[in-house]
């Protein structure tokens, strides 16, 4: 503030001594006035440009946008002033110019400093609003880059518009035209001629607008399928935090719903922007010359509904993303309860689900019934401020016409004008209203596509043979989302063609092992090695190819049977499909389905049993030949003739194989088990030697394994 007085005062000196400078050379060069009104408004323009450039120079950010508006007003209101009194002076008093008196230019630096106080403290409102205009302008900027691809196509969509506007704008005058003619005031042998023009400004006015919103509509096409593909893709380079904290049915809404009002609003907001200020601009010039009284009056309006409608926008703006919050909250409610009904159904949670749903539509519902108050306020006082203008109009049209200064055929066109002169204005606030209220929604797409991943780059490691051999160093781990270590300091060894248990009880970091191995996450401290070279050094591909998983609950997709089992891989024959399914034991309960290997298994695999799952995923492992092999509880589900198989072929080629299992039968198949507890290697060794040993295994050997010994 202090800051604002300083430079504000020094700004005021500046123009104090250039008015003096200007009255002393008036006075040394022996004009007996101050010049005209032209030498007055060029004095401002130039005065304003150097107060401008002084206020850049010498200050930035918001102060620097303060001053140059205080400079504007200071440099803008002596001529303004005196604009008005001329026009309203009687024609007989001379055009003088302003007297060269103190008091007239204390009173244009009074009155700058009050409008600029008013305005910067009560009407423009919120305090960050600069920064968050830079803001809007880069972000809107940064999406007009997107359009790159299509510049040809929106320069040719923009030619069309401004044709079409300018044969839009000349239809009302020729109308006029038509009117004088049939009403006498003109000459009745261009009617023809009128009509004729009438009709090819309308047809190119058609043929232009029809183009025009079609280019447009390519383009935005085009521009959706880019953005949404650029936004998939950084989505899928995410790391697996990224998914824990942004659930799916936010990210589907921000990839569907939030990139396409992106375009949408961008897109369609610049045309009908461009439009209507061009429009604008050329409707003034025509109505000017119509009626410069009637324009001034409809230009009068402007600035006040500008004032309401930019309270109108920040207040639209907050309602709108809290609208987008709850939405996206909602639909979120509803897809995690459909997903979840078998859950929901067991647990008889129906009703409580509706209830949760309610209450969450209730909130919205409220967020709603305040936007339709706020609109409905604003809409009275708009319409109350047209209302008085329109009024006043009537009555100078009234006097115009009866001095004869306005024909009837000039009213009506003025008024055929008016109507969408305003509709323009309000088409270009509420564009700027509506850009506005995304940029919201824009931003948070942007962060989506600027997000780096907080993972490791793949490196360029594929060697032809691996011997699958791995080893945990002294790895630390906690989950992003915690400050509790999930292993601490674990070192492991698995081996080539041997079975390696990680057995322990419930939290020990089984799982979190597994994760780390299929990098998932990475360690915080220590390293996993894959034939002596770390694992992120291997190629993305090639490395979840030679290190596969098998989960207790396979992640299915909805299609057929062999395009889950196919999944990822390129050259994957239906022989080989058998083959493998043969070697586990499933070929059988696939022949028997209707379509064999095409059936569809429906949505998310929904129409297989637990079992069978697990033996498709199996089957989808095995098919890429891995080297090494994780079976997280995999065959929990399978008979023990279907898990024999599995663990068969698992071990055959002299795979490294890592099981994690509740039940003794696998356990006991291990080569060596790994006894894991508070996220620590506890003990380690052969089921013989653990329970020799007696120690934390053999005394949690019952509990372990109590269910499924
Ligand atoms: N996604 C996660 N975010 C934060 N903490 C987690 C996450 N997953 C697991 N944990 C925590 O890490 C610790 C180890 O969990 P982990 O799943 O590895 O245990 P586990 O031995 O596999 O257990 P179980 O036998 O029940 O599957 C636990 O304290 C758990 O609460």
């Amino acid at each position: 503030m202090k800051e604002v007085i300083i430079y504000g005062l020094f700004i005021l000196f500046l123009d104090v001594l250039l008015c003096s400078a200007r009255w002393a050379g008036l006075l040394l060069l022996g004009c007996s006035s101050c010049g005209g009104l032209t030498e007055l408004w060029l004095f401002g323009l130039m005065k304003g440009v150097f107060l401008h450039v002084c206020a850049s120079a010498l200050t930035d950010g918001k102060l620097r946008t303060v001053l140059c508006r205080f400079s504007a007003l200071l440099c803008l209101l002596p001529p303004v002033f005196e604009t008005g009194r001329i026009l309203h002076a009687p024609p007989s008093e001379p055009d003088s110019g302003p007297s060269p008196n103190l008091s007239l230019l204390f009173l244009g630096a009074a009155s700058s400093s009050l409008a600029c106080g008013i305005w910067e403290n009560l009407l423009s409102g919120d305090k960050n609003k600069e920064n968050v205009k830079l803001d809007t302008k880069r972000i809107l900027m940064r999406v007009l880059t997107y359009f790159k691809p299509d510049s040809l196509y929106l320069i040719a969509a923009f030619s069309f518009l401004i044709l079409g506007v300018f044969c839009d704008t000349y239809i009302p005058l020729c109308q006029g035209k038509v009117i004088d003619i049939l009403s006498g005031q003109e000459l009745q042998t261009g009617f023809g001629y009128a009509v004729g023009q009438l009709v090819l400004i309308s047809i190119g006015s058609a043929l232009f607008s029809g183009m025009r919103g079609g280019i447009f509509m390519c383009s935005l096409a085009r521009l959706n399928k880019r953005l949404k593909h650029l936004l998939f893709h950084s989505l899928l380079q995410q790391e697996v935090h990224f998914f824990e904290e942004n659930n799916p049915g936010k990210l589907s809404s921000r990839l569907h719903s939030d990139v396409d009002r992106m375009g949408r609003t961008v897109a369609l907001n610049a045309n009908a922007t461009v439009r209507s200020a061009v429009k604008t601009i050329l409707m003034l010039r025509v109505m000017l010359g119509l009626s410069w009284e009637l324009t001034l009056l409809t230009c009068i309006e402007m600035p006040l509904l500008a004032v309401m409608q930019n309270k109108y926008i920040s207040l639209y703006k907050e309602l709108k993303e809290q609208t987008q919050e709850c939405h996206a909250q909602n639909k979120d409610l509803a897809s995690q309860t459909v997903s979840g009904i078998r859950t929901v159904r067991s647990f008889r949670a129906e009703k409580d689900e509706l209830r949760r749903y309610d209450v969450a539509l209730d909130e919205l519902c409220a967020i709603k019934r305040r936007s339709g108050i706020y609109s409905a306020v604003h809409l009275l006082i708009r319409r109350m401020v047209s209302l008085v203008i329109k009024t006043i109009m009537l009555i100078q049209a009234r006097s115009l016409i009866s001095s004869g200064q306005l024909s009837i055929g000039s009213l009506v066109s003025f008024f055929l004008y008016q109507k969408p002169m305003s509709v323009n204005l309000k088409e270009i606030m509420y564009c700027y209203g509506e850009t506005v209220s995304t940029v919201g929604v824009i931003s948070k797409v942007l962060s989506y596509l600027d997000r780096t991943p907080k993972c490791q780059k793949e490196g360029d490691l594929a060697p032809e043979s691996l011997e699958g051999r791995i080893v945990f160093q002294n790895v630390t781990f906690s989950y992003p989302s915690s400050d509790k270590p999930a292993l601490k300091s674990v070192s492991l060894e698995l081996q080539p063609g041997r079975i390696t248990a990680l057995v322990g009880p419930s939290g020990g970091g089984k799982t979190s092992c597994v994760s780390l191995l299929k990098r998932l996450y990475e360690p915080q401290e220590g390293q996993i090695l894959l034939d002596g070279a770390l694992l992120h050094h291997y190629k993305h591909k090639y490395f979840h190819q030679k290190v596969a998983l098998v989960s207790q609950n396979p992640e299915l997709f909805s299609g057929s049977l062999r395009s889950n089992i196919e999944y990822g891989l390129k050259d994957c024959t239906i022989e080989k499909v058998e083959e493998v399914a043969k070697k586990i034991g499933a070929h059988d309960f696939i022949s028997e389905m209707e379509n064999k290997y095409d059936t569809d298994i429906g949505e998310r695999g929904g129409k297989l049993s637990e079992g069978q799952k697990q033996s498709v995923a199996a089957i989808r492992a095995l098919i890429q030949d891995p080297r090494v092999i994780i079976l997280d509880e995999a065959t929990s589900k399978l008979d023990v003739d279907a898990e024999q198989a599995v663990l068969r072929e698992v071990l055959a080629h002299g795979r490294t194989v890592l099981v994690v299992a509740h039940q003794l039968r696998i356990v006991e198949k291990a080569d060596h088990i790994v006894f894991l507890e508070d996220g620590s290697v506890q003990e380690e060794g052969t089921h013989e030697e653990l329970i020799e040993r007696k120690g934390r295994y053999h005394r949690l050997k019952e509990e372990l394994f109590s269910e499924n010994p």
